[in-house]
């Protein structure tokens, strides 16, 4: 019944995880998630334990997704790395377990999980809400994350140039703690997908950008315990990526518009499921 786990590293993980796969995987469970069924789907605020000596989070983000059979749970530490460090500033680890004996069936590479389902999500935030003709793509930051968003954005999309000002679709990808974009260098109408600031005192985007936009996020519970910008500024939530998915709530595509991104453990969960089936019809 329960056998060594499966053991698998970054290179396997991103060879086995396409978005072509993953992306319907994320609309379906996100829009369950949005239907709040205790019985489907468990999936607590992430645990953070901050690591202040050394400038670090450590977080914890179980799920459960009872009808798939995924009981899963990522550790992720983020660190605020000085410019030049080698290290990645993003490291993870995804245990799959068997929901009904408990043992470990997979353990595997977070960090090539990370960045594809991150940038998976906020390509759909992008197909529901950029502006119909979308031909300026921006992209702050040059990480991690900055570069999955660049491969995923590029391969849905068609895009001319990058730019700020005059941008069509802006992904946030940053470190900063502070904001660094501002109402007054968007175009009316873009889409912003705002990926970083994921510290309750963190923040990517101005004060007037965040009231001024329509704004939508992944968990309504991440977003209001964990996004500065959303907890400092005094923005809205108008609605979950899941709620917009459902048809609860509409793509408010002709306005400005700002997903914001914490991150959520039943993406991880169905990402490493989808990893571990394909590695196990390859053996
Ligand atoms: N929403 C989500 O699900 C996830 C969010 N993240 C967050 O996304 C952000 C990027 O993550 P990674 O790409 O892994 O990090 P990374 O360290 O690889 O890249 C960060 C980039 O931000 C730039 N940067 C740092 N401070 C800046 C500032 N003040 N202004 C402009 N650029 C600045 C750096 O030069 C670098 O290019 C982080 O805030 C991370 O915590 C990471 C994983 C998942
Ligand atoms: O969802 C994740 O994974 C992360 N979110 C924000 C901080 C880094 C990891």
């Amino acid at each position: 019944m329960s056998g060594s786990p499966v053991l698998l590293n970054k290179h396997e993980v991103e060879r086995l995880l396409s978005y072509d796969d993953l992306i319907p995987r994320l609309e379906s469970v996100m829009a369950k998630f949005s239907k709040r069924d205790s019985s489907e789907i468990i999936q607590p605020v992430r645990s953070v334990v901050p690591i202040q000596q050394h400038s670090g989070f450590l977080g914890v983000m179980p799920a459960y997704l009872a009808a798939e059979g995924i009981l899963c749970t990522k550790m992720v530490t983020f660190y605020q790395r000085a410019e030049g460090s080698s290290l990645p500033s993003t490291q993870a680890t995804v245990l799959l377990f068997h929901p009904e004996h408990g043992n470990v069936t997979a353990i595997m590479d977070g960090e090539a999980i990370t960045a594809k389902r991150t940038a998976a999500v906020s390509a759909i935030s992008a197909k529901l809400f950029k502006p119909a003709l979308s031909e300026v793509l921006c992209i702050l930051g040059s990480g991690q994350q900055a570069r999955s968003h660049y491969d995923v954005f590029t391969k849905l999309f068609k895009f001319k140039e990058e730019a700020v000002i005059g941008a069509d679709v802006i992904v946030t990808a940053t470190g900063a703690s502070q904001p660094i974009l501002f109402a007054e260098w968007v175009k009316p109408g873009a889409h912003i997908a705002a990926v970083g600031a994921c510290r309750p005192d963190w923040r990517e985007l101005d004060d007037v950008l965040m009231r001024e936009a329509v704004v939508y996020v992944d968990s309504r519970e991440g977003a209001t315990a964990e996004s500065g910008d959303i907890i400092l500024s005094g923005a809205e939530v108008f609605a979950e990526l899941g709620e917009v998915l459902n048809g609860c709530f509409p793509a408010q595509r002709e306005k400005t518009t700002v997903f914001k991104s914490l991150g959520m453990g039943i993406q991880d969960a169905v990402s490493a499921k989808l990893v571990l089936e394909k590695w196990n019809s390859e053996h």
